[in-house]
C-alpha cells in the first residue's frame, strides 16, 4: 500500500471533520487499493483526529491485515468495491440524511426533479429524476449488507440507510465527495421545503 492512499484518506476524513460530520464516533470511510486490499478507519474511534491509529489495512473481503479494529461496517465497503470501480466509499451520519431516511423510508427512495444539483449526479436532462434508495437497517451487518448490494449498480452511486445514515461510493475520492455534499443539500433542501409548505398551509 502507498503512502498516497494514506494521504488520501486522510484529506478526505479532514475536509469531513471540518464539517463536524462524525458526532459521537459515527461515519466510516474507505479507499480500494491497487492490489483491492482496503484502507477503512478504525472503528470506535474520534475521527477529527488523524494519528497512526486512524486507519486499518483489511483484506479484500475485510480481514484485518494489522492489529487494529476496522470500522464495524467495512463489510457496505467491501460490498461496493468488489462490485465496482469505485476506489472511495463514505458512510456519514447527519441529522438531514437520518430525517429524510425516516420520511420516506416507507416509500423505498426519494426522488429528485428539477432541482440543479442532480447534475452532480450526471442527471442534466431537464425531466431527469435522480432516485435515492433507502433500505432499513438491521443491526446485524451482513444482514444489511445483504439490503445494499441490490443498489450497487454502478461505479459511483448513493444508498440512504434508514435512521441512521448514507452511503456514497465515487471513482475518485473528489468524486465520491462530490456526490456526498451535494446529496446533503438536497436532503437540508427538502427538509426546509416540506417545512416551508407546511406554514404556508398552516397560515392560509
Ligand atoms: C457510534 S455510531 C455507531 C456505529 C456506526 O454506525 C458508525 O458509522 C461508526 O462505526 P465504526 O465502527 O466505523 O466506528
Ligand atoms: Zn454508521
Amino acid at each position: 500500500m502507498t503512502c498516497d492512499v494514506r494521504h488520501n484518506l486522510s484529506i478526505v476524513k479532514e475536509r469531513l471533520a471540518a464539517r463536524n460530520l462524525f458526532p459521537g464516533t459515527s461515519g466510516n470511510l474507505g479507499i480500494r487499493n491497487d492490489d483491492n486490499t482496503l484502507l477503512v478507519t478504525t472503528s470506535g474511534v474520534d475521527k477529527y483526529i488523524t494519528n497512526n491509529q486512524s486507519f486499518v489495512h483489511v483484506s479484500a473481503t475485510g480481514e484485518p491485515l494489522e492489529e487494529l479494529k476496522p470500522s464495524l461496517e467495512t463489510q457496505l465497503h467491501v460490498e461496493i468495491f468488489k462490485r465496482t470501480k469505485a476506489r472511495t466509499s463514505i458512510h456519514i451520519h447527519t441529522v438531514s440524511n437520518n430525517v429524510i431516511s425516516e420520511i420516506y423510508g416507507d416509500c423505498g427512495s426519494i426522488e429528485f426533479r428539477h432541482q440543479e444539483l442532480i447534475k452532480a449526479f450526471g442527471l442534466w436532462q431537464e425531466d431527469d429524476v435522480l432516485r435515492i434508495p433507502i433500505i432499513e437497517n438491521p443491526s446485524d451487518i451482513n444482514q444489511l449488507a445483504h439490503l445494499l448490494v441490490p443498489h450497487i449498480q454502478s461505479d459511483y452511486g448513493i444508498v440512504l440507510i434508514r435512521n441512521h445514515g448514507v452511503n456514497v461510493w465515487g471513482r475518485t475520492s473528489t468524486e465520491a465527495l462530490k456526490l456526498f455534499e451535494a446529496a446533503e443539500f438536497l436532503f437540508e433542501y427538502q427538509l426546509q421545503l416540506n417545512a416551508a409548505r407546511h406554514y404556508i398551509k398552516g397560515e392560509m
